[in-house]
């Protein structure tokens, strides 16, 4: 498969952009009834799935093309013979367009939900009796929070505790950014179509969708050509072809050399982890450079790492002379104040790929503007690695959702960012993003992201760009943390890369 093709297998799409997939596949000939006829019919696949065969499916239909769905897989269903009883959520005089169409093949009754905005009483039995609810009451339309007896459904179907399979996306949930501006259905499955939308992968709305399903419904992938998405989930699709492929005839120094910055002696751990990261994320060599009093207790635990003696910050401009040291990473354990700030502004100064995590971040929350024009005058990648707390301080500013935050901070820095979290955002400044999804909740633990840094600085020293190293090293963090499972400490981490680099070799063609 090309890099082209793969990538597009990782897009992400915005509702407006799907609505643009949609239009466009239409205007190219596929009546918009046929593709509604797909995602109806991918609906009742998956609720067949969900088992009660021949149980009572209850069927709740908004008024816009998610019902239109809705009423689809209500016909498939009863033909499959279940037992299926739809209702909607406004008149059916006020339904247009294909769902109006989809409602007249259903024929079938449907009454009322609410009466006079409450949840009518028999709908409240209708809940009771339901063995699988279909939730087709909003999609890709929803603009405003759920209110008054639309919320109030949602809240009294939530509590139900019936399984709930949502139609491309729960109702109340924001496909855009993952937000619940108000309540929302919380699913134990989504189906979806064509791809995935980012609200499927940002938290809260990830929490809602359970398992999903993405269904084809006959969109070409040729609408990319024209909607050009920027945000993708984060994986080997988005980013193989920049994988690292060292020289079969190659030499160590070939594969490029990371310095970290480490701590005083009272704490070099957390710099000692991104070096051994760094180093098993394949750069060549790795120096750790520490303060002369803490050089003994690093070398007390470390073997493969070289180290360096720093007496001050008068002595970076030298030890980075040596044009060899092609990336760097500092923050991890070295302190918050002047020093560092004076040690940051040396680096960034001296031209490297450079990660800045933790201390090297926290250090310039009172001159986040001097950061932003030395990563600017830098003209080798720069990646900042903050958690929510260090993003605040750094980028007082910037509010709205975590996709928008990230994108707009690395628009402003001029540095990729990578937005720590469950749902780890990373964004370029020239407008890509990728949400990453692979990383179990048990990363998040002492020192888990002086291993990240360390390993997209070791993937900076081996020539990958500044968002594909940053991505690789989100996702082979996420792996790491699979590998190593519950109970892992940072420790762990590094040796746990080993089978996911091995994958991506193999995938390469290197194996
Ligand atoms: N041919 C196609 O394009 C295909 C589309 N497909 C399907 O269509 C879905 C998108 O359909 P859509 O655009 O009609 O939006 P949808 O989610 O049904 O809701 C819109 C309605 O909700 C209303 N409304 C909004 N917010 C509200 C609120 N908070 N509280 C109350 N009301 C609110 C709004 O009315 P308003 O009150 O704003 O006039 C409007 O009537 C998509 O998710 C997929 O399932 C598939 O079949 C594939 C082919
Ligand atoms: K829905």
């Amino acid at each position: 498969m090309t890099a082209e093709k793969s990538r597009k297998n990782a897009a992400l799409l915005t509702p407006e952009e799907m609505a643009a997939a949609d239009r466009l596949t239409i205007a190219a000939g596929v009546p918009g009834i046929v593709l509604m006829e797909r995602a109806g019919q991918a609906v009742a696949r998956a609720a067949l799935k969900l088992g009660a065969p021949g149980g009572a499916v209850l069927v709740l239909c908004g008024p816009g093309n998610n019902g239109g769905d809705g009423f689809i897989a209500a016909r498939c269903l009863a033909a499959a013979g279940y037992r299926v009883e739809t209702r909607l959520l406004k008149a059916a005089e006020a339904l247009k367009g294909d769902a109006l169409e989809a409602f007249g093949r259903m024929d079938m009754a449907a009454l009322p939900l609410l009466k006079d905005d409450r949840i009518a009483d028999d709908a409240a039995e209708a809940l009771t009796r339901a063995d699988l609810i279909i939730d087709a009451l909003f999609g890709a339309g929803l603009d405003r929070p759920l209110q008054g007896g639309a919320a109030e459904l949602v809240e009294a179907v939530n509590r139900s505790g019936k399984p709930l399979l949502a139609v491309d996306l729960p109702s109340g949930l924001n496909g855009a950014d993952g937000a619940v501006p108000g309540v929302a259905i919380k699913a134990r499955a989504t189906v979806t179509f064509f791809r995935q939308k980012p609200g499927h992968l940002l938290y809260p709305g990830r929490a809602l969708c359970g398992e999903i399903t993405v269904a084809d419904i006959g969109i070409e992938a040729s609408v990319f050509d024209q909607i050009a998405p920027d945000t993708f989930i984060n994986g080997p699709d988005l980013w193989l072809e920049a994988w690292p492929r060292p020289d079969p005839a190659g030499h160590k120094y070939s594969r490029g050399h990371v310095i970290v910055f480490g701590g005083p002696v009272t704490a070099t751990g957390a710099a000692r982890l991104s070096a051994g990261a760094a180093l098993r994320a394949g750069a060549g060599l790795v120096t750790l450079a520490s303060p002369p009093d803490a050089v003994m207790v690093n070398a007390c635990h470390l073997t493969a790492v070289m180290l360096k003696k720093l007496a001050g910050v008068e002595a970076i401009a030298d030890l980075l002379a040596d044009r060899r040291l092609n990336a760097v990473l500092i923050g991890p354990g070295f302190g918050v104040g002047d020093k560092t700030r004076a040690a940051v502004t040396e680096i960034l100064k001296a031209g490297r790929a450079t990660v800045l995590d933790a201390d090297a971040l926290t250090s310039f929350a009172t001159c986040p503007d001097a950061l932003f024009a030395a990563i600017k005058d830098n003209p080798e990648p720069v990646i900042l690695t903050p958690h929510d707390g260090e993003f605040a301080r750094l980028f007082p500013g910037l509010e709205g959702g975590k996709l928008c935050r990230a994108r707009n901070a690395a628009a402003k820095s001029g540095a990729v960012v990578v937005l720590k979290g469950p749902d780890t955002v990373i964004a370029a400044p020239d407008g890509r993003t990728a949400i990453n999804r692979n990383a179990p909740p048990w990363l998040a633990t002492a020192g888990s992201g002086d291993v990240l840094a360390g390993i997209a600085a070791g993937l900076l020293a081996q020539g990958v760009p500044g968002f594909e190293a940053a991505s690789q090293a989100v996702w082979l963090h996420g792996e790491a943390g699979r590998e190593a499972g519950p109970g892992l400490s940072a420790e762990d981490l590094a040796s746990a890369l080993k089978p996911a680099i091995r994958t991506l070799v193999e995938k390469t063609g290197q194996g």
